[in-house]
Order: C-alpha cells, then structure tokens, then sequence
C-alpha cells in the first residue's frame, strides 16, 4: 500500500526551507556562470528525447534535498506498489494499471492473484483485427460500402487523449476521416454529422462507465440520426462499436457485445488512452503505429521502475514542479510545445494533472496545509509568444513552463522549422537572462534617444529573468516518442501525488455538480417558476425560462 507521511514534515522538507531562503537570492544566471558544468549535470537523455532541467533554480544541493523528500516519502515503494497492481486507489478500491496495458513484455501482473495481461491482449487482438478490417476496406457498411469516417463519441478521458494523440500524429495519418464529438451542446454533434454519410461512418461510442450524459445523450442522437438516414436497427452492429468497461450498459443500448472493445476498472479514464479507448488512434494510424505508441510509453516505464532518483526523468520533474509550487508559491506551470501537431497536448495534460492531484484532502482525510496541483494551461509555440508570454516574461508571478520541441518536423518546408526552433531556444535563454537596466539604456542610447526619453521609457522595457524552464527536445515526434512523453508526464504526476499524500486516481471533484445538474434537468422542462434555490441559480433558471 501507499505510505502515508506528511511531507512538511520530513526533515529534508525542514532543510529545503532553509535552503529556499539561499537559492531565492540567487540567479540563474550567476548560478550557469559558477558551474560550466551545468548543463552536462542537469540533463537527461531517454532515448531520443533530451530533457535539460539545467534553467531551473536549483542547485547541487536542491536536487539532493528533493530526492531526499522523495525517499523519505517512500516513492521507491510506492511505485512498487502501482506496478505490482496493488490496489492504490484506495477510495475507488483499485489498483491503477495503465501500466500493464502497455506492458510490451507481457510479464504476469496480478490483481487479486490473476494475471491481467491475457485479457490485455485478446483486446489487443481484436482492435487489430477490427482496424485492419476498416483501414482496407474489408469492413462494409450496410450499403456495401466501406468506411470513410469514424466518429469517436466520449468526453473527458475518453475523447482527450484520443483527440490529442491522433492530433499529434496526423503525419501518419491514413485514409480515414477522424471525428470528436465531446461536448452534449447539440452543434457538436450536429455540425459533425453534417460532414459525413451515415453509409460509410462508423461511430466509436467512447466510454468508460457507459453512463455519463453527454455521451449517452450525443450517442443516442447519432444512432437516431442514422436510423433516419436510411439505416435499419439490424444495421446498427456495422456502424456502431463500443469502447467500455460496461457489457451491460453497452448491450442495453443496443450494441451487438460482439463490438465492444473492453478495458477493466483498473484503468483511470484519464489515463485510458492505451486501452480500447485509443480504438481511434489504432484506426487512424494504424494498429501497429499504435503498438509503436505503447511500445514507447513502456520503455517509459521502465526507465521509471528502474532509474535511480537521480536519474529518473519524471521524478525529477516531479520534484522540481514541488520545489515551485510549495517553496516559490507559484500556482500554475505552463506546457507550450513548440510543435502544431501536438496543440492538445496541454488540454490533455489539463485533465490528466488537475483531474489527478486537485485534491484538498491527503490520504487520512484530513484538509491539507499546503498547496498540491497546479493549474495546467499552454498553447503551442509561437502563438502563445503572441498573446500570453508578456505575463510570463514581465508579469508579478512566477510561472515554470516547459518548452517541448522536435529538431525534426515532418513538414520540413523552407526555413519555418528553423524559425519555428529559433523561438523555442530564445525564449528559454530570455526568460533566464532577462535584459537589465544597464542594458536597456545602453541600446536607447545606440538608437539615438535622448537622456529624458530613456528614462521615462527604460523601467518598462527591463526583463528581471530568473525565470525557470525545463527544455525537451525530442528527435521527431514519432508514435513511439510521443508515448515515452505521455508517460513521463503521468508519472510526474504520480511522483508528485505521493509526496503531497492524497490520492491521485480518485475524481469525487466532478461529481456534486454533476449531480446537481441531475436535479436542475427536470426542473428546466415544465413552466412553473423555480424557488427551491437561492436567488441567483432560481433568477438565473427563471430567466431562462422566460426566454427559451
Ligand atoms: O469514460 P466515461 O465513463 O464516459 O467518463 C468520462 C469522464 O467522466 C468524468 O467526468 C470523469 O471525471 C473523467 O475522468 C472521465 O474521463
């Protein structure tokens, strides 16, 4: 089982905060010129992904301190205890195995003293065959045709990861048509529909428990839709797949159980996309692009099973993301990759971090006394430059980003690449070095500026710096990249939830407005006036109604 230690307490916790009060005055800057070693010291290299922690503002004896926390956490143990399929998701009851659905050497892992990799990979099996049967045509729609279009329906877990990774590798994308219908506001569904012919579509009905609204609400829309463009009820099981862990749900909608594709409890939503649920990525990319996908997440997950901390990528992430959020006080770290294909990646993360460690409880129950995750948000490169950077070059608070880019694009077309990775390394070395004072007035001057213009005009073009950055340079974005990447960053997450002691594969979160929005529904159908609330959701609801 996990181990329950409050991390505030921990010694090394004691000498970090004395340590907070050295590094604070120190800039990252002096901190690269007193060590030309840097950079050597604080990267790391899996495969071919380069992680360079080096911008950040620690030192030999923050890194020291970290590892310590994390082992008088007990990080060693608790990752033995997720990879032995121990049940830690104490509030749901449950080991948490997205690790062995990409568990690429097939050794037993247990639950409850049965192996679970037989099962993960029958269902590996039949999303081969069913892909390969749809991407060359061999499977017919119910005019004889074969498929154009899939149109996966699920939200949150079940359309996040699926969206951001068929994004991310459209380069090798097939013949398909892919769709993402999430949201349960009608123009989701019925501007996809307009796109495509009930004839050649096969819709993936996306979701774990086979009961949340929207996607049973946009699911019986298609399958309405399609009755109405032609098809027949018996013709439903050539066009309609399920991706659940729910045989009851799935056979009470009407879907032939024979297309259904299961994964198991074990599974978080938000971490289901190397479970059936990545059904559209194997059809997109094909089915053995998609081995390549969990081939890479599993290499990942070896490197963090057997690193030692020093080495071991997501830990240190994980630690220096707690070195800024429970030292520095910053609140949120933004994810920007520098890469078009991958502009998902920060929404997917979005859910896969917040969902995870937005927690106010640690694993006693008790409320905690300090900050646990931080708020997940990014753009791709250059557009955020555009628009948000300003805050994070010159604004009051502090924001650690991570730059993510490929040396290789798959579009390798004029010099955009080498415009694109200019950005990518200037804006690391600016947000570090800053530009002084000095500085400024010394180039105003050079531009001819007189002694009352610059300095009216110099306090606002001073860059303080210091501001950190993690850099990952991957290779090329292939599948097998893309995946070490995904599993890096939950494993980040996983590293950092033990240390703040709550448990990170629980979401109690979203249910009380889910069950209030159960209560409201039926309110919203008649004409009488609402009173049972307060005054605003009762004047908000009547002036709706007022209005419809
Ligand atoms: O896959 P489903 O059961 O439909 O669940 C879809 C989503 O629903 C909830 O909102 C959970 O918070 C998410 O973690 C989950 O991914």
């Amino acid at each position: 089982m996990l181990p329950n230690t409050d991390f505030t307490a921990t010694q090394s916790y004691k000498y970090l905060a004395d340590h907070y009060i050295d590094i604070v005055s120190k800039n990252l800057k002096e901190l690269f010129d007193a060590d030309a070693e840097r950079f050597e010291k604080f990267s790391l290299q899996f495969e071919e992904i380069l992680v360079d922690y080096s911008k950040n503002r620690i030192d030999d004896e923050t890194l020291a301190l970290l590892i310590q926390l994390a082992r008088e956490c007990g990080l060693d143990d608790a990752i033995t205890a997720m990879f032995s399929g121990q049940p830690i998701n104490v509030t749901e009851g449950r080991p948490v195995l997205h690790i062995a659905l990409r568990n690429r050497s097939n050794t037993p892992i247990l639950v409850e003293g049965k192996d679970v990799m037989p099962d993960v990979n029958r269902v590996l099996a039949q999303m081969e065959t069913f892909s390969h049967a749809i991407i060359n045509g061999e499977w017919k729609g119910y005019t004889g045709k074969p498929i154009t279009d899939v149109v996966n329906i699920g939200i949150g877990g079940s359309d996040l990861g699926p969206v951001m990774v068929t994004e991310a590798l459209k380069a090798y994308k097939n013949h398909l048509n892919l769709h993402f219908v999430s949201n349960v506001d009608a123009t989701h569904i019925v501007e996809t529909l307009k796109t495509v012919n009930a004839e050649t579509t096969l819709f993936l009905i996306a979701s774990k428990t086979f009961t949340t609204q929207e996607t049973m609400g946009n699911a019986h829309s298609a399958r309405d839709w399609f009755i109405a463009s032609g098809g027949k009820d018996e013709d439903v099981a050539k066009h309609f797949a399920a991706l659940s862990t729910n045989s009851e749900g799935v056979a009470k909608f009407g879907i032939d159980t024979k297309n259904m594709f299961e994964f198991w409890d074990w599974v978080g939503g938000r971490y289901s996309l190397w479970s059936a649920i990545g059904l559209s990525i194997s059809l997109s990319i094909g089915f053995d692009n998609f081995i390549e996908l969990l081939d890479g997440a599993h290499a990942m997950d070896n490197h963090f099973k057997t690193a030692p901390l020093e080495e071991n990528i997501p830990a240190i992430l994980a630690l220096v993301g707690i070195w800024y959020n429970n030292f520095f006080e910053a609140e949120t770290q933004a994810i920007l990759p520098y890469d078009q294909y991958m502009h998902r990646f920060a929404a997917y993360f979005q859910q896969g971090d917040m969902e995870s460690n937005g927690k106010h409880v640690d694993r006693t129950g008790k409320h905690v006394d300090y900050s646990t995750g931080p708020i997940i948000w990014g753009e791709p490169g250059t557009n955020g430059q555009h628009a948000f950077y300003q805050l994070i070059h010159q604004g009051t608070k502090l924001i650690p980003c991570d730059f993510i880019a490929p040396a290789q694009s798959h579009n390798p077309l004029g010099e955009h690449h080498k415009m694109l990775l200019s950005n990518f390394f200037a804006q690391t070395e600016a947000l570090m070095n800053g530009k002084t004072e000095e500085v400024v007035i010394d180039e105003l001057k050079k531009a001819g500026k007189s002694e009352e213009e610059i300095s009216k005009i110099a306090p606002f073009k001073v860059f303080e710096g210091n501001r950190p950055t993690n850099s990952i340079l991957v290779k090329l974005i292939t599948p097998r990249a893309l995946g070490s990447l995904i599993a890096m960053y939950e494993h980040k997450i996983f590293v950092q939830g033990i240390i703040w002691n709550i448990y990170s594969f629980d979401q109690w979160g979203v249910e009380l407005g889910k069950q209030l929005a159960g209560k409201i529904l039926p309110e919203l159908k008649g004409d009488e006036e609402i009173s049972s609330h307060d005054s605003s959701t009762n004047g908000l609801i009547n002036q709706y109604k007022a209005w419809r």
